[in-house]
């Protein structure tokens, strides 16, 4: 049984401050959050989120976060040792995460109270993760989703937040932007982008929750746009690594992530004509694009790939060089093939498509930079396209 965290702004604290008992009319009930995820990025969420909750009245003081059970080497359990040591030994190891972060092993239970859910797994786990905590969540539940990835059904592709809405009955906002996890948990300054729907409210009780002194939050409405920038950045990321491994130069860097720039805002607008072009200048867009393409992990697990001129496949570089934590820009790449081929859409998108035939051995690593009659000429993209 995980423990729990007592309050130190309580109720009647707050209603000393505004209203309360004393003249008639309850305090407003304080959000419980929970984040449903403990990886790399959800550990370092867990933190930032503990360290507002006990600044702000309107929060309960505890964080609980759900953590996907393991044993480690030394036979305890990871939330055992999670809520000893308050640290993610794991994931995020040398990183206090507040004493105010609870781990819960028990899904059911640690969504159960909250009211804002924090969603910040790999995307493939979420549809079974939804599936398990359907009718257990508050109906009054607010999410928002830090998940780069999307899911494709045989109706079309569903956007992670689109997935949570749907199975939960809840609204979903988005949260992403230039984030490697490693470095905001080190405190050292970054920016990120909430993508919402209808309620600037809610959106900006999400800003209140994650903006902090080293985290820069700012809120826009384009739910699609943002969660598609932090999405597809990911397979770009993975060409971005190929061309590192190939020791292809700064250059031809630079021209992969233009490139790839173009297809991931024609891709969002082919598929989600409201994305709007601004979206791209956030956080979100070219600065996620440039951080992951610089140092993420699909970055650095396509470097090796390439290396080994494509012999060792991605599982086998995920297993031994991430130990745990998982790339999304493999599979991603394959959802958005799967897309393209689907609308016809493949020689549009030579990088995009390039990219998932290189990942699954059909073409070799160089490809990427190779004009040949299964990858078009990348210059030929754009032209009169209205969405190039
Ligand atoms: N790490 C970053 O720098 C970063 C930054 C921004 C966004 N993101 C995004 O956040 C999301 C989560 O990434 P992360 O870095 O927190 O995770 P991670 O890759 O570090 O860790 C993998 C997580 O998956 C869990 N897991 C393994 N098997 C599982 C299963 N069957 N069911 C449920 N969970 C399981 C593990 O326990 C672990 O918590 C991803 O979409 C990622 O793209 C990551
Ligand atoms: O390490 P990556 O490649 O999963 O990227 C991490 C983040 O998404 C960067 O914002």
């Amino acid at each position: 049984m995980a423990p729990s965290v007592e309050d130190s702004n309580n109720n009647t604290a707050a209603a000393a401050i505004g209203g309360g008992v004393e003249n008639g009319t309850p305090p407003p009930e304080k959000s419980r959050v929970t984040v449903v995820g403990s990886g790399n990025w959800g550990s370092v969420a867990a933190k930032l989120i503990a360290s507002n909750t006990l600044k702000l009245n309107s929060f309960h003081d505890e964080v609980r976060m759900w953590v996907f059970e393991e044993t480690l080497p030394t036979g305890e359990k990871l939330s055992e040792v999670i809520n000893r040591t308050n640290e993610n030994v794991k994931y995020l190891p040398g990183i206090k995460l507040g004493k105010n972060v609870i781990a819960d092993p028990n899904l059911e239970n640690a969504v159960k109270d909250a009211n804002m859910l924090v969603f910040v797994t790999p995307h493939q786990f979420m549809e079974g993760i939804c599936k398990r905590i359907v009718g257990k969540i508050r109906k009054d539940a607010e999410a928002i989703s830090l998940i780069k990835g999307m899911e494709v059904k045989k109706e079309g592709p569903c956007m992670i937040s689109s997935l949570i809405s749907e199975q939960l009955g809840i609204n979903c906002c988005v949260l992403m932007g230039a984030n490697i996890a490693n470095e905001i948990a080190v405190e050292k300054f970054s920016e990120a982008t909430v993508g919402y729907r209808k309620s600037k409210d809610i959106a900006e009780k999400w800003v209140q929750l994650f903006n902090i002194s080293y985290f820069n939050v700012s809120a826009v409405q384009d739910v699609e746009g943002v969660e598609l920038c932090g999405t597809l950045k990911n397979v770009v990321a993975i060409a971005a690594g190929l061309v590192d491994g190939l020791e292809m130069g700064n250059n031809t860097k630079a021209a992969i992530m233009r490139i790839g720039l173009r297809e991931m805002k024609a891709f969002s607008k082919l598929l989600f004509p409201s994305v709007k072009d601004s979206t791209f200048f956030e956080s979100c867009g070219v600065a996620d694009l440039i951080t992951t393409c610089l140092g993420g992990r699909n970055r650095k697990c396509a470097e090796a790939f390439a290396r080994n001129g494509g012999k060792r496949s991605f599982d086998e570089l995920e297993a031994e060089m991430l130990q745990g934590q998982k790339l999304q820009g493999v599979s991603t790449a394959k959802e958005v093939y799967e897309v393209l081929r689907h609308r016809g859409w493949l020689e549009l998108f030579p990088l995009f498509s390039t990219v998932h035939e290189i990942c699954i051995g059909r073409l070799p690593p160089t490809a990427i930079v190779e004009y040949s009659e299964h990858t078009p000429k990348f210059s030929l993209v754009g032209g009169s396209n209205q969405f190039f």
